[in-house]
């Protein structure tokens, strides 16, 4: 595995405890070296001490002893080149006594303005036969027309099923989990659909800010570098009908499907159908936090968003009229990813104090997925109070390890198995439906909405939903 970027934050603090995890449990194949790449100078054993240094700091103590270490830094190595720069690559075909038997895993674990010039790089210096897989970091290009043209770079050097384009929600146990409740149980299928629904929320609230990441984080804001990606295919994942089988082709097909549907935002829509924002200076579980103009990297007078809330329309025959809400952001006062479903209230209340009942599933901080049921209060008349069918999926599959997104995603890379990773048409579909958004703040909403770190965002984001009579789930 070459992993172009092998020195940046995504190589050393997922993908290389990633690797570690699998090599522990002896699920990389026993020849298979990795190999850090980026234009800094290092020897190997630098390297290597880079790389053990933050795999110990992100790897729980029970899980790292030296041994395995020791036999895992046997399989890294280290290359220093320019990957922009086409005569480099003479120098890591040598240094790979390049054979056309080999197989490569080319992770692009870099900005991506370098994944077309990687791509073609690798294709003239016979690194991309049919031996070799392709995985390319969201978010893929800045706009549709940067996707397309890296998607057709890609598409030039390796052919379809060689790409693997990551987002690494789908690698989390309970995204796929969605997967297991939709389709797995006959129970929700006749209700999941605007006749009984009333509306979904997505949020993806973190509390962090955008840490070493700010000069990436300036030019990409919440919309690229989370909602293109991550929130939209947690909408798919709700949306999508039932895929003929379980593999690549038929869940892709399924997905590609949902962002098809999704209803144009255009123009001045975009001032009534969505909320930016950025955080202003606060305070996040009990420390000061900076405004985000004064973080390292960002522009002092940015507008870029670090915060994101819209209304969306699936305009298809399951969900006319249900309204799903996304949002998520930076500096938040509480770290939750969770989508709730909401459904409609019962058709004749019989009790005063009946509510609608609500599903909710958590994928962080826990992995919970929880119904909330109205019951009788015991004793005298009939009082009503919600009460949760509640399964904590970590508690309940204690004797499992939980796996990391990372680690699930690279086996499949290893393994060639595409379901969970993004097919040409869906990234192209996701930004065909964000562009005009962006367009739209571009023309008509350039300023974002200041809130304060530690808050939940924007006043006007609580107001896109109070409008409806609906709130937030916080
Ligand atoms: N960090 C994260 O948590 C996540 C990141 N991503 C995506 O992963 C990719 C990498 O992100 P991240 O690790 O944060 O970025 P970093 O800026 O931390 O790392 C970039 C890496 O690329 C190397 N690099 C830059 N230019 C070249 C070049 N011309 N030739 C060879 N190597 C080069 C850098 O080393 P050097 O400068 O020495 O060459 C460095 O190792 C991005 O596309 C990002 O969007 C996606 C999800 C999460
Ligand atoms: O892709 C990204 O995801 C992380 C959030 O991931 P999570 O697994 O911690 O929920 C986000 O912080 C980062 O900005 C973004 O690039």
């Amino acid at each position: 595995m070459l992993v172009f970027g092998g020195t940046g934050d995504l190589a050393l603090h997922k993908l290389l405890p990633a690797l570690y995890h699998l090599h522990r449990e002896h699920r990389l194949p026993k020849t298979m070296r990795i190999i850090g790449i980026s234009r800094k100078l290092l020897a190997r054993q630098h390297y290597i001490a880079l790389a053990e240094r933050h795999c110990r700091a992100q790897i729980e103590k029970k899980d790292f002893d030296d041994n395995t270490w020791f036999s895992f830094s046997k399989r890294l190595d280290y290359l220093a080149i320019d990957a922009a720069q086409a005569a480099d690559f003479n120098r890591l075909t040598e240094f790979l006594k390049h054979s056309p038997e080999h197989a490569y895993i080319h992770y692009l674990a870099t900005a991506p303005h370098l994944f077309a010039s990687i791509a073609s790089n690798l294709a003239i210096n016979g690194l991309a036969g049919p031996h070799t897989r392709i995985v390319v970091e969201k978010p893929i290009g800045h706009s549709l027309d940067s996707a397309l043209s890296i998607n057709a770079a890609i598409g030039t050097a390796f052919a379809e099923e060689q790409v693997f384009r990551i987002d690494h929600y789908l690698g989390k146990e309970t995204v796929q989990n969605l997967m297991a409740l939709r389709f797995a149980n006959a129970l929700f299928e006749p209700v999941w659909r605007s006749a009984h629904i009333d509306h979904i929320q997505i949020s993806v609230n973190e509390t962090i800010g955008v840490e070493n990441r700010g000069a990436y984080y300036d030019a990409a804001g919440a919309m690229r570098d989370m909602l293109q990606n991550h929130l939209l295919q947690l909408l798919c994942l709700i949306a999508m009908e039932a895929p003929v089988r379980f593999d690549a082709d038929s869940v892709r097909n399924e997905k590609v499907k949902v962002l098809q549907a999704l209803k144009p935002i255009c123009g001045l829509d975009v001032q009534d159908k969505t909320v930016r924002g950025q955080y202003t200076a606060g305070h996040v579980g009990g420390h000061n936090a900076p405004a985000y103009y004064f973080e390292k990297g960002v522009n002092s007078d940015s507008d870029t968003e670090t915060f994101v809330a819209m209304e969306v329309e699936v305009d298809n025959w399951r969900w006319s009229g249900v309204p799903f809400y996304l949002r998520t952001g930076k500096r938040l006062a509480k770290k939750t990813s969770e989508i709730a479903i909401q459904f409609k209230p019962v058709p004749h209340s019989l009790f005063n104090d009946s509510q609608a009942n609500l599903l909710l599933i958590r994928l962080q901080p826990e992995e919970r997925i929880s119904l909330e049921l109205m019951a009788k209060v015991p004793g005298k008349g009939m009082h009503l109070e919600p009460v949760n069918l509640d399964i904590n999926l970590a508690e309940f599959f204690q004797d499992s390890r939980r796996w990391k997104a990372y680690e699930r995603l690279l086996l499949d890379v290893i393994e060639n198995d595409s379901t969970l990773f993004m097919r040409r048409d869906e990234v192209e579909a996701a930004w065909r439906w964000v562009d005009p958004i962006l367009k739209g703040w571009q023309q008509h909403y350039q300023r974002p909405r200041p809130y304060p770190a530690g808050s939940n965002g924007p006043e006007q984001a609580h107001s896109l939903l109070e409008k409806h009579n609906r709130a937030w789930l916080d």
